[in-house]
C-alpha cells in the first residue's frame, strides 16, 4: 500500500522493527495508488502494558502501539459523501440462514461503517463548535483491518483513529486540532455508538510508540485531557502476544466494576488506585531497566484485575491464557479487557521456547510483539512540545 510521495496525499506507515526509533509516521506523504487527492492512514492495535484499566478511572497507564496488526482508512475525493461498507466486515449478503446466524454469533451485528460515520459526525460537530472552517468538497471513506476482533487490541478505535487522520488532512486542519484532544474525539465517536471504552487505546493510537499516560482528575478537568508522555521504545524488553480466537465483550467486562466504582465501593476504588500506581512504578522500572520489577508489576496488574472483576467476568479462556504463560514462569496480563495477553519471559529465549510450546499445546496463537513507531507528524510534535 505504500507508494511514491506526492503532495496532498498520505501514505500508510511501514511496520518497524521492535526497537526501531520512533519516526514521524503521520507526516509522511505519498500517493495512495496514484490517485490525486487520495489520503490513506494506518492506525495500529494497542497493548495496555501496565496500569489498565485504571485509565477509565482517572488512573495511569503505559501502553504501546502494536505493529503486528493495524487498520487503514482511505479517503478519496468524490462527488457525494460516501461511507463504503467493507465487503467482509460489513457483510449483508449470506449463503444461507445458517451462515447469517453463525456470522452474527462470531462477529456481532456491526462492522466499521458505523465507526466511520460516527467519527465524521463528531469531527464535524467539534469543528463547528470551535469555529474551524471546513472547505467544500466530498469524499468516499473505505477501510481495511486485520486486528483480531474483540480481543482487547482496540480494533474499533484503530479504524476511528485512522479515519480521523484522513479527515484532518483532507480538510487541512491538523494544526487546529490539538494532539491531546484527538483521543477524546475518537472516544466520543465510539461513545455515540454506546461502545464502552477508555482513553488509553486512543492515546496509544494517536501518538504511536510507547506512551506513559496520566489521567489524573484534576488535569482532566482543567486541561480537558490527560498528560501523555512518549517514552523511548528501547526501554521495552522482548515481549510476546498471546491470543485466542474467541471474542470477549469488553462492554460487559467493564459494567459491574464501573457501577461499583461510581457507587463508592471502597475495595474497587482502592484497588483501582493500586492499578494506577503500577504504571507509575513501571515507568521507573523501565527507565532503570529493572526487568524483574517489570515482570512483578505485570503479574500484579492482572491479579488486581482478577480480584476486582472476578473469574466469571474475565472468562475461563482468558484466565487459561494467563495461566499458560505463568506455567513457564512468564509474567502475563491482559492487553485490554480480555481476549489477548501480553507476556514477558525474564529468563530469555529458553523460557520463550517453553512458552511457545505451552501455547501450542493449549491451542493459543503466540507472536513476538512488534512496537509501531510514533504516529506523530512534525506539526503534531511541535503542538505537544509547545
Ligand atoms: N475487525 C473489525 N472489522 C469491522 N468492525 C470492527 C472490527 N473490530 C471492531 N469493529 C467495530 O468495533 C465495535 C467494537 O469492537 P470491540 O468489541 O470493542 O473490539 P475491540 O476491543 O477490538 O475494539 C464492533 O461492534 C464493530 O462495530
Ligand atoms: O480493560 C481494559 O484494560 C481496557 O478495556 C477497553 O479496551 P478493549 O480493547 O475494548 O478491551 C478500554 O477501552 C480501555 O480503556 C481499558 O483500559
Ligand atoms: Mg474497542
Amino acid at each position: 500500500m505504500d507508494g511514491a510521495r506526492a503532495p496532498g496525499t498520505m501514505r500508510t506507515v511501514p511496520i518497524m522493527a521492535r526497537r526501531e526509533a520512533a519516526s514521524p509516521a503521520a507526516a509522511m506523504t505519498a500517493e495512495a495508488d496514484g490517485k490525486p487527492g487520495c489520503i490513506e492512514h494506518r492506525a495500529y492495535a494497542r497493548v495496555g502494558l501496565l496500569g489498565n484499566p485504571s485509565d477509565v478511572y482517572f488512573g495511569r497507564t503505559i501502553s504501546f502501539s502494536l505493529g503486528n496488526f493495524w487498520s487503514s482508512v482511505r479517503l478519496e475525493p468524490s462527488k457525494d459523501l460516501v461511507i463504503r461498507p467493507h465487503p467482509k466486515h460489513d457483510l449483508v449478503s449470506f449463503d444461507s440462514l445458517h451462515h447469517l446466524a453463525t456470522r452474527l454469533q462470531n462477529e456481532g451485528y456491526y462492522g466499521g461503517v458505523r465507526l466511520l460515520m460516527a467519527i465524521c459526525n463528531v469531527f464535524y460537530r467539534y469543528c463547528s463548535e470551535k469555529n474551524i472552517a471546513l472547505k467544500e468538497g466530498n469524499f468516499t471513506l473505505s477501510y481495511e483491518t486485520n486486528i483480531p476482533r474483540q480481543t482487547g487490541l482496540s480494533g474499533s478505535s484503530a479504524i476511528v483513529c485512522a479515519a480521523l487522520n484522513c479527515l484532518l488532512d483532507f480538510y487541512k486542519v491538523r494544526h487546529l486540532v490539538k494532539v491531546q484532544i484527538r483521543p477524546d474525539l475518537i472516544l466520543n465517536a465510539e461513545r455515540e455508538l454506546g461502545i464502552v471504552a477508555g482513553l488509553q487505546d486512543r492515546v496509544a493510537q494517536v501518538y504511536g510508540g510507547l506512551v506513559y499516560m496520566d489521567f489524573d482528575k484534576k488535569n482532566m478537568d482543567t486541561l480537558g485531557h490527560g498528560v501523555y508522555t512518549p517514552m523511548d521504545v528501547s526501554f521495552l524488553p522482548p515481549l510476546h502476544l498471546i491470543y485466542a480466537e474467541n471474542p470477549s465483550d469488553s462492554g460487559k467486562v467493564h459494567s459491574t466494576v464501573r457501577k461499583r466504582w461510581l457507587d463508592g465501593d471502597k475495595f474497587i476504588i482502592s484497588s483501582m488506585e493500586e492499578v494506577a500506581k503500577i504504571a507509575l512504578h513501571g515507568r521507573k522500572a523501565l527507565e532503570e531497566r529493572n526487568m524483574s520489577e517489570l515482570a512483578k508489576l505485570m503479574d500484579c496488574n492482572f491479579d488486581l484485575r482478577r480480584k476486582m472483576f472476578g473469574d466469571d467476568v474475565l472468562g475461563s479462556l482468558n484466565i487459561q491464557m494467563i495461566e499458560t504463560a505463568r506455567s513457564v514462569g512468564a509474567a502475563a496480563k491482559f492487553t485490554g479487557s480480555g481476549g489477548a495477553v501480553v507476556t514477558f519471559c525474564p529468563r530469555g529465549p529458553q523460557q520463550v521456547k517453553l512458552l511457545q510450546d505451552a501455547c501450542l499445546r493449549a491451542n493459543f496463537v503466540i507472536v513476538p510483539v512488534v512496537v509501531a513507531p510514533s504516529a506523530l507528524a512534525d506539526g503534531d510534535l511541535m503542538m505537544i512540545s509547545s
